[in-house]
């Protein structure tokens, strides 16, 4: 690792723990025959931070995502947020810690198609109380100033993933989940979109989790982790071209 970048791990060290990760276990039974997908996995994610997870199709980078996130729920081990254990949370304790802490960036957009995009970005405000104020900015960060009358299906496919992010950081998640985000995108809009969600991240304070097979996205992270069988692991390049310079 260069220099700099040792410097600026040791800077995330000290910061305190947004997500922890401790000894995940989750099978899925199928007909009767379980299949082992997460075996033991521990993992430390730290205010600030900025990771993207790979790995082989199957691994369970996903169902991952989705444990962190709650729409599943691991059979052994604990996930904090915050600090805050979410099994000791009941139900809906635990779902307005994760409507609080959290922003989902996710392939299908989600994005409501009979609310405005106005309407569609100020949604998690709503959820969570805050009186809706502030989507004029999101809209101009993402560059749809003025467009915020405007209804989803007028929007290409990349506009629509600006207004998931503008929707993800409005409320200032302290945790940006995004699962394969500019998948079905042409390769220079996902650049767009990438850059601006890490502009985003960072501007707002926020940590994330991007999830991607692609190098190119992954690259737009901090460090570039790989979820194997055996848990995660910093991506090692084999060679100089497996990943594209890294943007710090
Ligand atoms: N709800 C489910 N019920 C049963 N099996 C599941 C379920 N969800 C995922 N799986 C299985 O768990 C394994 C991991 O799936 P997951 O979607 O997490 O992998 P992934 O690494 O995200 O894959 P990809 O890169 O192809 O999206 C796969 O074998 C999948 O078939």
């Amino acid at each position: 690792m260069e220099k700099s970048s040792t410097r600026r791990q040791d800077a995330l060290d000290l910061k305190p723990a947004i997500l922890e990760l401790r000894h995940i276990g989750k099978a899925y039974s199928s007909a009767g025959d379980g299949r082992q997908v997460l075996t033991d996995l521990s993992y430390t994610l730290r205010a600030g931070e900025y990771v993207a997870i790979m790995g082989e199709s199957g691994v369970g980078k996903s169902t991952l995502l989705n444990l962190i996130a709650g729409l599943d729920v691991p059979d052994t081990g604990e996930i904090l947020i915050d600090g805050i254990t979410l099994s000791s949370l009941d139900d809906d304790a635990a779902t307005r810690l994760r409507r609080r802490e959290f922003g989902f960036i996710f392939q299908a957009f989600h994005i409501l198609p009979h609310l405005t995009l106005s309407q569609n970005i100020a949604l998690p405000l709503l959820l969570n109380g805050i009186p809706a104020a502030g989507t004029e900015h999101m809209l101009d960060a993402v560059g749809l100033t003025g467009r915020g009358h405007h209804f989803p299906r007028h929007l290409s496919g990349g506009e629509l993933q600006r207004v998931a992010i503008a929707r993800a950081l409005i409320h200032r998640p302290k945790l940006i989940l995004a699962d394969e985000p500019t998948g079905n995108l042409d390769p220079d809009t996902a650049h767009d979109i990438l850059m601006l969600m890490r502009r985003e991240i960072k501007a707002n304070g926020a940590s994330g989790i991007i999830v991607t097979h692609s190098h190119a996205a992954a690259a737009t992270a901090d460090r570039v982790l790989v979820l194997t069988k055996d848990g995660l692991h910093p991506f090692v390049a084999e060679k100089a071209t497996d990943l594209p310079k890294q943007i710090k």
